[in-house]
């Protein structure tokens, strides 16, 4: 592979203005050399824009001004639709973005990868305005320089939109008032005026169809599956880009997708794809941030890793094998040959979680953590699922495979008690629960623990530390004589951040400020801690790099073979049961149709079993 394009932070060389910007490597296609410096640089905090259509409320505050008038055609299409140039952002001490460079062309699909906590979301907090930059660092839009920092609000008039993973959509509205929302909100429609429903059901029709995308205008978007609620936050992004070029006579729009994927299954990705494809045809750029690496070769032209806050690199996707990016991103030494597989991110200890838990028990639990106890379901029934009946040995890893909205996702939440269940029993050990009568309390007493996918919301206390997280469910153990021992609690703490490798390993950090996949992390530490005799994991490594993938597997097969704990693994990811589980068993419409053990347990084949079962049942 030429690594000729892999440039550190360290080369940029700082003028007394900023950095002087070395020459971008250009998408195919794209000419050397285009950036703002070919252009007459404008700085424009200082000049009223002079727009085709002046009238258009919400454009004349958007502290952005005109010298010139908007460059049209090839002119346009020379000039990057955004770049960045010697962008940092300190936390504290903590430099999350270290004189980032970036430009994204016009008609480019950008991928922006790179480990948990590499600063992918502070660069694009900091482009929507969330986050200010430190100084020194200059945002160039259409070729036309924007002061920094960003004023709220103001990307959106500067051609900038974005979908973040949450989607933010309005459950309870309908898809129409959710595609008219951001006009509303953003001034493009009056709150005063009476709504023409019949006008607006005509224009948000034609909306989609430009895009391709059919949804029932009428329909509840809560109730929409999750592809086309990610379908429809994209549409209305892009459908703001489109009316911003329309009205400001540029030429330029970027869509930021900070990990669109994240809540999709494999097979309703390429349908995404094809949305993101119209929205390139239509007009903007993509920066697309995501872990999932087939994704993203699937879907971009040019990639850019960033590691520690610094671009470590850019490629043409096209040119670049999977494993040469993986070694980009975790930062793989130096390679032997085509044939040699990529490294991964070290676990320092093969067993580190099993040590962790072994030093950390106290003496007189032993008993119960070392017998380990199988746990059989029966009969477990409820709207989605019909009399499912499974055992999980004690050390055994159980997979389930499902299509979303098989009723496999509920599988999790039902078995702690998160939702109410209908019917059937949970045997752990030799006890026998109702799963009806089981509550988030009782499970955690029980020592069953769950990971949800949404960790923000459901896993963790976001206003709490990294410690209080990680040990909140042992705290009890450390209260002695009437005595709280909170430094024991500190130093376990500690000791867990070490073993689970989170980064920054700042313990007394609020949990909020850490990136999402070393929450995820913590929130997988806090459950390993507590010990428990079931773990059930819900889609436990999303938005998790692909390094800490693998301390994660590595981390729950440990536990599970050492501590001889149950583990019911969850997900739409076909590839990664295949590569965790001891057995899998499949669930379509609700019924536990095949179960694969041995050599069956191939991505190819869990795949083949959740589809072929589907189409049957749907014959
Ligand atoms: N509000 C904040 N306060 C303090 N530190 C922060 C804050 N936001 C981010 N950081 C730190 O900045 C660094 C970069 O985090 P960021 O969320 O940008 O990473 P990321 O690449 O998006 O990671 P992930 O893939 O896990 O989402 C991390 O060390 C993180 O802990």
């Amino acid at each position: 592979m030429a690594r000729s394009a892999i440039v550190s932070g360290a080369q940029h060389s700082v003028s007394p203005g900023g950095t002087t910007p070395r020459t971008p490597r250009c998408p195919r296609g794209w000419p050397p050399n285009a950036g703002p410096t070919a252009r007459t640089k404008l700085c424009m905090t200082d000049r009223r824009r002079v727009l085709p259509d002046s009238g258009t409320p919400g454009d004349s505050d958007n502290g952005v001004s005109l010298q010139e008038p908007p460059a049209t055609g090839e002119q346009a299409a020379a000039v990057p639709a955004v770049e960045v140039r010697g962008i940092s952002k300190d936390f504290g001490s903590n430099r999350a973005l270290d004189s980032v460079d970036l430009s994204l062309a016009h008609g480019e699909v950008l991928g922006l990868l790179g480990q948990n906590g590499s600063g992918k979301s502070t660069l694009v907090k900091v482009l929507a305005g969330v986050y200010d930059p430190e100084p020194g660092g200059r945002l160039f839009v259409g070729g036309e320089e924007v002061a920094l920092p960003l004023a709220p609000g103001q990307a959106s008039q500067i051609g900038l939109s974005f979908v973040y993973q949450n989607l933010a959509l309005a459950p309870g509205l309908s898809v129409l008032e959710n595609l008219t929302l951001s006009q509303r909100i953003g001034g493009g429609l009056s709150a005063w005026e009476p709504i023409n429903w019949i006008a607006e059901h005509k224009t948000a029709a034609a909306v989609l169809d430009r895009y391709d995308v059919r949804l029932d205008l009428d329909r509840r978007t809560g109730e929409l599956a999750p592809v086309d609620q990610a379908r429809l936050a994209i549409v209305r992004a892009a459908e703001d880009l489109r009316r911003y070029r329309t009205r400001s006579g540029y030429k330029h729009s970027v869509l930021v997708l900070d990990e669109p994927t994240v809540f999709l299954p494999e097979e309703e990705v390429d349908r995404l794809f094809d949305l993101i494809r119209t929205v390139v045809a239509e007009g903007a750029a993509v920066l697309f941030i995501s872990h999932d690496l087939t994704a993203v070769r699937a879907i971009t032209d040019r990639v850019v890793v960033l590691r520690d806050g610094r671009v470590l690199g850019e490629e043409v996707t096209a040119d670049i094998r999977e494993e040469e990016l993986v070694d980009l991103i975790v930062g793989a030494p130096a390679r032997n040959g085509d044939s040699a597989q990529p490294v991964l991110a070290p676990v320092e200890d093969q067993h580190a979680v099993a040590l962790t838990l072994a030093a950390m028990e106290s003496a007189g639990d032993q008993a119960a953590v070392a017998a380990g106890e199988s746990v059989i379901v029966e009969h477990l029934t409820d709207e989605r699922l019909h009399d499912l009946s499974f055992e999980i040995g004690a050390g055994e890893i159980l997979g389930v495979a499902g299509l979303i909205g098989s009723g496999a996702e509920e599988l999790p939440y039902l078995l702690f008690g998160a939702r109410p269940a209908g019917f059937g029993t949970l045997r752990l050990g030799a006890e026998t629960m109702g799963v009806a009568g089981l509550s988030p309390q009782r499970s955690v007493r029980e020592r069953i623990a769950l990971v949800p996918a949404d960790r923000a919301v459901q896993g963790l206390s976001q206003s709490l530390t990294l410690w209080e997280n990680i040990v909140m469910l042992v705290e009890g153990e450390h209260f002695r004589r009437g005595v709280f021992h909170r430094g024991e609690l500190v130093t376990l703490a500690r000791e867990a951040i070490r073993r689970f490798l989170i980064r920054p390993p700042w313990a007394h950090s609020v949990v909020s400020t850490f990136s999402g996949g070393n929450q995820q992390k913590a929130l997988i530490a806090k459950w390993l801690l507590a010990r428990p005799r079931l773990l059930l994991l819900h889609e436990p490594t999303q938005g998790v790099d692909v390094g800490a993938r693998r301390d994660i597997y590595r981390f729950v097969q440990s536990a599970a073979a050492l501590h001889h704990m149950a583990v019911l693994w969850v997900t739409t990811e076909f590839g990664e049961l295949a590569e965790v589980c001891d057995r899998v068993i499949v669930v379509t419409q609700g019924r536990h149709t095949a179960t694969l053990a041995g050599e069956e347990l191939t991505e190819e084949a869990i795949s083949a079993a959740a589809l072929r079962q589907t189409r049957e049942d749907n014959r």
